[in-house]
């Protein structure tokens, strides 16, 4: 006998036995083995409602477990992170009940994992009408206030994080939405796809704030072999992650392909930055091939090591190592003289601009440290794997080989008097006639020195007016490579020195708070700001 012509009774007893063993299975959290039991009822349930001409009271109950079933198997899956199949769960339990309780909080739930937040908040104002909202009201209503303030700032780029900072980065870190503001991929000068801001970006003005598709984080042993071992250790569980999360979703398998190899740049084609949107669906995503060994190309380029706020600030961790994967931020390139920075919060990264960006230009980051010499930093793109072609370099290029350059390298390797440095430097750079931006990019290529000279009293009054201000130092070099923790710092301590500090005259003041958004972003409060500025003057290790 066909199990379709099988009498309801035994029929009943089966899909009894089934659903027990599912729900049984789910209880237990073994999620893989539960969707294979619910795969197998839901089969058998469907095919009892094709086939039966009976009661339609009969009807109705299979109907009903049918919808219990989809959306319990869409709770399983979405447990395994497999959101589009839970999705699909969640319509189907729909179609048939359209108000199911259960599947709405399932899919507004899922919805919010994938920062859909007005379709996730769609969801809970459905289920907040059902008579079971009572006993659950008050997780329906965080998750409604959380979908209605994520939305908010997935649409304002309004984030806010002075909570955090005055409570001393303890506690859960900010909820941060998705958010793209006024930027756009284009080919660009210095290498293959760049991003390039479409309007003025003010100082300190986040234009991407956006999840990583994995991360990998650990403490890293003081011992030099060991800590080599424990960083191959992580980048090994990175790249399982990394193909974990693009094998069970298509759009981020498409968007991993479309990353830079660190070869062929020139070919590689443009994507429209909306395909990073959230909102846009997986369905419209096909089956890519991605082998191995251009997957770990990929992770090569494009992986950034996380640069966490309240290390940077607290000077904590120094040994703590994080990588991640964030795609969009991918298409950031890098430039000797940037004009934006990142922070790192939990799994976000938050990029925003470290000085003024002017609509058309190319926003860019640091990938290492740029306030160092022309020759350091080659060395440090080669270990990158590029030869750097942004602006600063062409435009040092031109003077690197001055002899006066390389006696004032040479007379700092050698450690001699580094107000002599600046002098020499600072002489030279007239002579040559190197103005403006060239002259803030020289400065921030010797910023050691003149950093060390402005945090020595016994400097400072040995060479006096020989050398520039520290301000004037401080805003070329913020004007040409954009604020910089070390730049704050020493002007902190500058202003301190001069009686100031949080009560301080108000120009100082306005200008350290300039300096802060362009190191921290428009993300806090002048109150949380003003607390990073005290930190920061007197954290050592900043
Ligand atoms: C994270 S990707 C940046 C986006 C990349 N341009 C693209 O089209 O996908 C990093 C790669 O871009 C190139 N790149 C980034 N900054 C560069 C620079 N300043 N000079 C030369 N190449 C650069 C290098 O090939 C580097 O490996």
């Amino acid at each position: 006998m066909r199990e379709a012509e099988q009498p309801p009774a035994m029929e009943e007893e089966k899909l009894q036995q089934l659903r027990s063993k599912a729900t049984e299975l789910l209880l237990r959290e073994e999620w893989r083995e539960s969707i294979q039991a619910y795969s197998h009822f839901i089969t058998l349930c469907q095919t009892y409602i094709q086939n039966t001409t009976r009661d339609p009271n009969y009807l109705s109950k299979l109907q009903k477990s049918l919808c219990l079933a989809f959306s319990n198997r869409a709770e399983a899956r979405s447990r395994l992170k497999d959101f589009s199949e839970a999705l699909r769960d969640c319509d189907d339990a729909l179609k048939m009940e359209s108000t199911h309780f259960k599947t709405l909080i399932c899919k507004g739930k899922i919805l919010l994992n994938l920062d859909r937040y007005s379709k996730a908040l769609d969801c809970f104002k459905v289920a907040i009408q059902d008579p079971q909202a009572n006993a659950n009201s008050e997780t329906l209503n965080g998750y409604l206030g959380k979908c209605k303030k994520l939305e908010f700032l997935s649409k304002s780029g309004a984030f806010d994080i002075s909570d955090w900072v005055l409570n001393g980065f303890r506690g859960k870190s900010p909820e941060l939405a998705e958010y793209i503001g006024a930027v756009e991929i284009k080919k660009s000068e210095i290498s293959g796809r760049g991003l390039f801001a479409t309007r003025n970006i003010d100082i300190g003005t986040p234009f991407l704030v956006t999840k990583a598709i994995a991360t990998e984080r650990g403490i890293l042993p003081q011992n030099t072999d060991s800590s080599e071992s424990v960083q191959l250790v992580m980048w090994k569980n990175f790249i399982d992650k990394v193909a974990e999360a693009s094998s069970i979703s298509k759009k981020t398998h498409h968007l991993v392909c479309k990353l830079s190899t660190g070869e062929d740049n020139e070919t590689l084609e443009v994507p429209d930055i909306n395909l990073f949107r959230p909102e846009v669906e997986e369905r419209i995503f096909s089956n890519e091939n991605l082998e191995m060994g251009r997957m770990l190309s990929i992770l090569d380029v494009n992986s950034l090591v996380e640069d966490a706020i309240s290390a940077k600030v607290l000077g904590k961790n120094s040994d703590y190592y994080g990588i991640g994967l964030w795609l969009l931020a991918s298409f950031v390139n890098h430039s000797c003289n940037p004009n934006a920075k990142r922070l790192h919060i939990g799994d976000h990264v938050i990029v925003h601009a470290s000085r003024d960006i002017k609509a058309g230009e190319e926003v860019t980051f640091a990938y290492f440290d740029v306030l160092l010499p022309l020759s350091k930093r080659k060395q440090m793109a080669t270990n990158w794997g590029f030869s750097c072609n942004c602006k600063r370099c062409r435009v040092e290029e031109g003077v690197c080989w001055k002899q006066d350059m390389r006696e004032i390298e040479i007379g700092i390797e050698r450690g001699v008097d580094l107000g002599g440095v600046i002098y020499r430097l600072e002489e030279g750079m007239r002579r040559w006639m190197v103005r403006g931006k060239g002259k803030g990019y020289l400065r921030a290529s010797f910023w050691g020195a003149y950093s060390e000279v402005f945090e020595s009293d016994k400097l400072i009054r040995r060479w006096g007016r020989r050398i520039p201000a520290m301000e004037a130092v401080v805003d070329s070099v913020m004007d040409a490579v954009g604020s910089d923790e070390r730049i704050l710092k020493v002007f902190m301590e500058g202003v301190k020195r001069n009686g100031g500090g949080a009560g301080g005259n108000l120009v100082e003041m306005e200008r350290a708070m300039k300096l802060g958004r362009g190191v921290y972003g428009k993300v806090m409060k002048k109150q949380a700001m003003r607390n990073l500025l005290e930190l920061t003057g007197m954290n050592e290790q900043s």
